[in-house]
């Protein structure tokens, strides 16, 4: 670590003690932005750096809810609202029992950073709940939501702060969130994204975050004279960003070997196809089961219970469940297993030294904010078609994400080009830096 940077990290630390995953998501940043911002006199000397990472505005409060015994129920509900210099807030809610301030701040940090890749005017925040919906009727989920929504209503607006889904939020959540907005409001705006297609969602916004991780890929791979057809493609996770990943890697000819979720994962050596991804999807998101379930219904299948799926050999690896899920040891297997290719589907699942690890041997590693970017640029289409009033077809919007995911990677490229060795995450942070500084630049000191 550079002097620099260090003396960096030690404000930074001392401020957010406590903080793991935020510090850790500051640190990667600082270690590739500091330098260019001291080669850049625009930036140099206005503590730019610093202003980013404080947020804005973090919102802390209670959710008391009544679940079916009768029993008066207490969470703990977030919005960090960090960056607004280039657009409203922009990010989704987690409900999850591990959320607390450290992994929202980290979330909402990335966010900045991916929204400005997107290249749409969306600034950065996440929010969400310490609430766990695993095991809850449909019943408490929606009145956890309704209470949850009754005071973040206040924070958010169509022009203010626009949130959507992560883990333990998906289209049913969405739905309640709306539902008690609109009624607190008595207004009928585009004030969430991930919304249902009869009430102003759009087309390809599920398959977004996943199909854009997998395009993400697909760019970097025929950068170098490849592709992700007949490939075998490693999967972490089984949510919604792991099953629209998979369903995009079937579609360019790949071979899915794996999924997990947080008791184990399941190795299918025969390939999961279009059919076996269809039960995984009825699993998951009508009778919320167990991936081990998989392996009961299909014979080719294995289930490791508590274990992770980085052991089994692949030429690329999709991580898609959550933060710090692939660490240096898991790093190393891949690499000596023939790995050529990691792209981020989850925010931070690399840790560090997994990092390193991969920029060591100079293979293909894209970081979360920038080829998971595709779920909220599509976000910000369905904003746009919201402020249009109008539905643009699927293919259109896929277009459009292709479009996207292309130019985040070109961008990356641009900023990330280390002697002919591409450094995404060097690419990404910097690319996504310029356009919020310069935006906070021109605001002057708020
Ligand atoms: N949805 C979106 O549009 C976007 C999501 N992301 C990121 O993608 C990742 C996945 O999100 P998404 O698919 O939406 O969420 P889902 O809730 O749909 O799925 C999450 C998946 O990850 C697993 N998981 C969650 N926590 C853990 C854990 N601690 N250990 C092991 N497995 C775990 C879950 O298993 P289990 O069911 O057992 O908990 C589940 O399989 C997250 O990092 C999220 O921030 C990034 C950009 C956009
Ligand atoms: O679609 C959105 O607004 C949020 C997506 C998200 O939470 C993320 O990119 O991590």
């Amino acid at each position: 670590m550079n002097q620099k940077v260090a003396s960096f990290m030690e404000l930074v630390k001392a401020r957010n003690q406590h903080e793991p995953e935020f510090i850790q998501a500051v640190q990667e940043v600082a270690e590739t932005v500091l330098d260019y911002i001291a080669e850049h006199d625009i930036y140099n000397g206005k503590n730019i750096l610093l202003r980013m990472v404080e947020p804005e505005r973090a919102i802390s409060f209670r959710v008391s809810w009544v679940d079916d015994k009768g029993e008066i129920q207490v969470n703990r509900g977030y919005r960090i609202q960090m960056n607004s210099a280039i657009g409203p807030y922009k990010g989704g809610l987690r409900f999850h029992p591990s959320v607390n301030m450290s992994i929202l701040k980290f979330l909402a940090f990335e966010q900045v950073f991916k929204n400005s890749l997107t290249t749409l005017p969306m600034g950065g925040g996440k929010g969400g709940s310490d609430f766990d919906p695993k095991g809850r009727s449909d019943a408490e989920i929606m009145r956890f939501c309704h209470n949850f929504m009754a005071e973040l209503s206040r924070h958010i607006g169509p022009h203010t702060d626009i949130p959507a889904g992560d883990i333990g939020v998906g289209a049913r959540e969405i739905g309640y969130l709306f539902g008690m907005y609109k009624k607190i409001k008595n207004e009928f705006t585009g004030v969430l994204t991930g919304k249902g297609l009869s009430w102003g969602g759009s087309l390809i916004r599920p398959e977004a975050t996943g199909y854009g991780a997998v395009y993400f890929a697909e760019n970097m791979l025929q950068r170098s004279g490849t592709s992700i057809a007949g490939k075998s493609v490693v999967i972490s996770g089984s949510g919604n960003v792991a099953q629209y990943a998979a369903e995009k890697v079937l579609q360019l000819g790949g071979k899915v070997i794996t999924f997990s979720d947080s008791s184990g994962y399941v190795y299918d050596e025969e390939g999961i196809d279009a059919e076996k991804l269809a039960f995984v999807m009825d699993l998951k998101n009508n009778k919320r089961g167990r991936i081990s379930e998989y392996a009961d219904k299909y014979a080719s299948a294995t289930f490791f219970k508590g274990e992770k799926p980085w052991g089994i050999a692949c030429e690329v690896a999709l991580p898609c469940a959550t933060q710090n899920e692939l660490d240096g040891d898991a790093a190393e297997t891949l690499l000596s297993n023939g790995c050529i290719c990691v792209a981020e589907g989850a925010n931070m699942p690399s840790t560090p030294e997994a990092i390193h690890k991969f920029h060591e041997t100079k293979i293909l590693f894209a970081p979360g904010k920038a080829s998971n970017a595709g779920g909220v640029a599509t976000s910000g289409l369905e904003m746009s078609q919201n402020s249009l009033r109008i539905s643009w077809t699927r293919e259109e919007v896929d277009n459009k994400l292709q479009e996207i995911m292309k130019n985040i990677h070109d961008n990356c490229v641009v900023y990330g080009d280390e002697d002919g060795y591409i450094n995404y995450v060097k690419g990404a942070n910097i690319a996504g830096f310029v356009k919020v500084a310069d935006a906070m630049l021109a605001q002057g000191v708020v």
